[in-house]
C-alpha cells in the first residue's frame, strides 16, 4: 500500500459517507485531521457514526459504503475493531501469530501484560478470554509497527483491572484514536476529542475543553 505523503496531516478526512444503496442519505459528513503523536477520543452514541469514521480513517470501509470527498492516510494504520476475535487466526497459535521478523513475540506479549509470556505464546485464540484477546490484537497491531493505532470500543465489558491493563496495552501506541461512549475513561486516556451525533461531527476540541463543557451542561 502507498501513503500520501505529501499531506500535512497523519490521517485527513473531509468527506460524506453514504450507502451505495441510498446515496442521498448520509451517514456521516464533516472533517478529521490526525496528527504525529497525538491521542484523539471519537466519541458518542451508538449508531452516530463512531465505528464508520474508524473503518475509513484505516482505509477499511464495507464495499457498501460511498465516499465523496477525500480521506487521506500518510502511515500505515492498524485497526482494532469491537469483534478483535476476526484478527487472530483461530488455527494458530498466538506466539507463531505474532512473529513480526525483527519484533520479538516474548515481548510483544510483556508489553500488553499477557503473563506468563510463555503460556501465551502456546495458547490458540480460543482458549484466551475476551480482555486476554482484546490484548493479544493489541500485541499483534504494535508487531505490525503502524504508526497509528484505531481501538474500536477495545474496552467494553472489561472488569476494571482488565480494563486498566488494555488501556496501558493502547498506550503504547505511537498515536492513538480511541473510539468509546466512556468519557471518563477517553478523558484518562486521550488529549483531544471529538463526538459525533447522528453522522455530524459537534465537538473537536482538548479533551480538558471538552470535559468542561460536559460538566457545565
Ligand atoms: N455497511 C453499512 N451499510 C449501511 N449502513 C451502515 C453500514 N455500517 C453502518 N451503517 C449505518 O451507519 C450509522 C453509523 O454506524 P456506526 O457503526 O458507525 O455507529 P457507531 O457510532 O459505531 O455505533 P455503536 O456505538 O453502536 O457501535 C448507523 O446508522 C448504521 O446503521
Amino acid at each position: 500500500m502507498s501513503y500520501n505523503t505529501a499531506v500535512s496531516h497523519l490521517l485527513h478526512f473531509d468527506a460524506r459517507l453514504y450507502p451505495k444503496a441510498d446515496p442521498s442519505t448520509t451517514l456521516l459528513q464533516g472533517t478529521v485531521d490526525i496528527d504525529q503523536g497525538e491521542s484523539i477520543a471519537i466519541l458518542g452514541p451508538s449508531g452516530s457514526g463512531k465505528s464508520l469514521l474508524s473503518q475509513a480513517l484505516a482505509g477499511r470501509l464495507p464495499a457498501t459504503i460511498g465516499v465523496e470527498g477525500s480521506i487521506q492516510r500518510a502511515a500505515p494504520v492498524t485497526l482494532i475493531q469491537q469483534q478483535c476475535r476476526t484478527a487472530l487466526n483461530p488455527l494458530v497459535r498466538i506466539g507463531k501469530q505474532l512473529s513480526f521478523g525483527a519484533v520479538c513475540a516474548h515481548d510483544l506479549l510483556e508489553r500488553v501484560g499477557l503473563r506468563p509470556t510463555s503460556r501465551f505464546m502456546q495458547a490458540y485464540p480460543g482458549e484466551l478470554s475476551g480482555g486476554q484477546l482484546q490484548r493479544a490484537a493489541i500485541a499483534m497491531a504494535l508487531g505490525t509497527q503502524a504508526q497509528v493505532l484505531i481501538a474500536d470500543e477495545s474496552t467494553t465489558a472489561l472488569d476494571a483491572i482488565t480494563q486498566a491493563e488494555v488501556v496501558a496495552a493502547l498506550q503504547q501506541a505511537q498515536t492513538l484514536v480511541f473510539i468509546s461512549h466512556d468519557i471518563a475513561l477517553a478523558a484518562s486516556i486521550c488529549e483531544h476529542a471529538l463526538e459525533i451525533r447522528s453522522g455530524e461531527i459537534v465537538a473537536d476540541s482538548t479533551m480538558a475543553s471538552y470535559v468542561e463543557l460536559q460538566c457545565n451542561h
